[in-house]
């Protein structure tokens, strides 16, 4: 894979990291008249980066190019997330023609995957902007932006375990103690956010206007560093939407659980699954066992939690 070091070379770069994510409870309510979902949910960052650097262009300019084995499957225009957050930092201080900048992103994060990766860099793109070009913001206002540009940017800005209310973007810290080994399954098939979403609406019509809580049992697993009590209590109210639209995930998840898992998920609209293991050696075997099945495209490590968007020495 090309490092980022020969797609932001030498002095002149800012680099910042930022991780994935795996929503370990997922509770949704019935559509707002925004047309957002309000939800119930527990955020695990996981060490699944992605790395981007920026350095200073002429005034007026925003480019972006991604590196990656994915990288094809993400925009380079200014729909780009990372665009749109460097421009809106910029119009937020000094004005987006007064500002540009050159944008490098090496994707390990799946797209599309349900796994957060356009908001690791839409977070990270805020953070190494406001660095490149001097600008003094609190982590409130950074969160403000990046609500603006996605509901899971301010996770993804702060990392490590969080409850989010709201349409996500309303976080609270949650107590975790531990460190908890995931494998995840990425499927050769996509699933679109906004799709999943509304298969949820078709399959339930009664939902209520408020999501269910997170199970208390879930955050006392996690303040316990209790693997075991955690993956009983994972839950994800968009799961039927996903296995509705793309059966082929309950073969998949199906057999993560023969295969020695604690527990299976998909990861917030999918497709990814996430398979919680007891401990690393349980998911290095199962990871090697699902890999050899054929049933998804790539097989990878992960621990949680991980940290949020941070910048990179050199
Ligand atoms: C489902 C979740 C769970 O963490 O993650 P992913 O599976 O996308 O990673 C998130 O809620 C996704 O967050 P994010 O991907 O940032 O969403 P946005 O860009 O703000 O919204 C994309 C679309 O998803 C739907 N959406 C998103 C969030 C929400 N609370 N209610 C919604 O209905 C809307 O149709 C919206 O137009
Ligand atoms: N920098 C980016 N990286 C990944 N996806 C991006 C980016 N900018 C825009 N997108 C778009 O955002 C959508 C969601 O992608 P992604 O964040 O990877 O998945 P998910 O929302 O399932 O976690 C896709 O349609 C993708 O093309």
């Amino acid at each position: 894979m090309t490092p980022l070091s020969t797609l932001a070379p030498g002095s002149g770069w800012v680099k910042v990291r930022a991780s994935g994510k795996v929503n370990l409870a997922l509770r949704v309510g019935a559509p707002r008249e925004d047309g957002y979902h309000p939800l119930a949910t527990v955020f695990q960052a996981l060490s699944l980066f992605d790395d981007l650097g920026v350095r200073a262009a002429a005034p007026g300019h925003y480019s972006v190019r991604v590196a990656g084995a994915q990288a094809d499957r993400v925009p380079t225009d200014a729909s780009n997330l990372a665009v749109r957050a460097a421009r809106l930092l910029a119009e937020h201080h000094g004005g987006a023609q007064e500002r540009g900048v050159e944008i490098v992103i090496r994707k390990t994060i799946p797209v599309t995957g349900g796994m957060a990766g356009g908001s690791a860099n839409a977070a990270a793109a805020l953070v190494a902007c406001a660095e490149l070009w001097g600008i003094d913001v609190s982590p409130d206002e950074l969160a403000g932006l990046g609500a603006q540009l996605g509901a899971d940017v301010p996770f993804s800005l702060r990392g490590s375990t969080a409850l989010g209310t709201g349409r996500g973007d309303e976080l609270v810290p949650v107590l975790s103690r531990g460190s908890y080994h995931w494998v995840l399954a990425l499927p050769e098939f996509e699933l679109s956010t906004p799709a999943v979403f509304r298969r949820f609406d078709a399959l339930f019509p009664g939902a209520p206007a408020a999501p269910p809580p997170v199970p208390e049992a879930l955050l006392e697993g996690l303040a316990c560093g209790d693997p075991a009590r955690v993956a009983e209590h994972l839950v994800n109210d968009l799961q039927p939407a996903a296995l509705d639209l793309q059966p082929a995930l309950g073969d998949l998840l199906d057999a993560g659980l023969e295969r020695g898992a604690l527990a299976g998920i998909v990861s917030g609209s999918g497709p990814t699954c996430a398979f919680l293991a007891p401990h690393e050696d349980a998911a290095v075997r199962l990871s090697v066992a699902l890999g050899g099945l054929g049933l998804c495209r790539e097989v990878r490590r992960a621990s949680g939690p991980a940290p949020g968007a941070r910048l990179q020495a050199g």
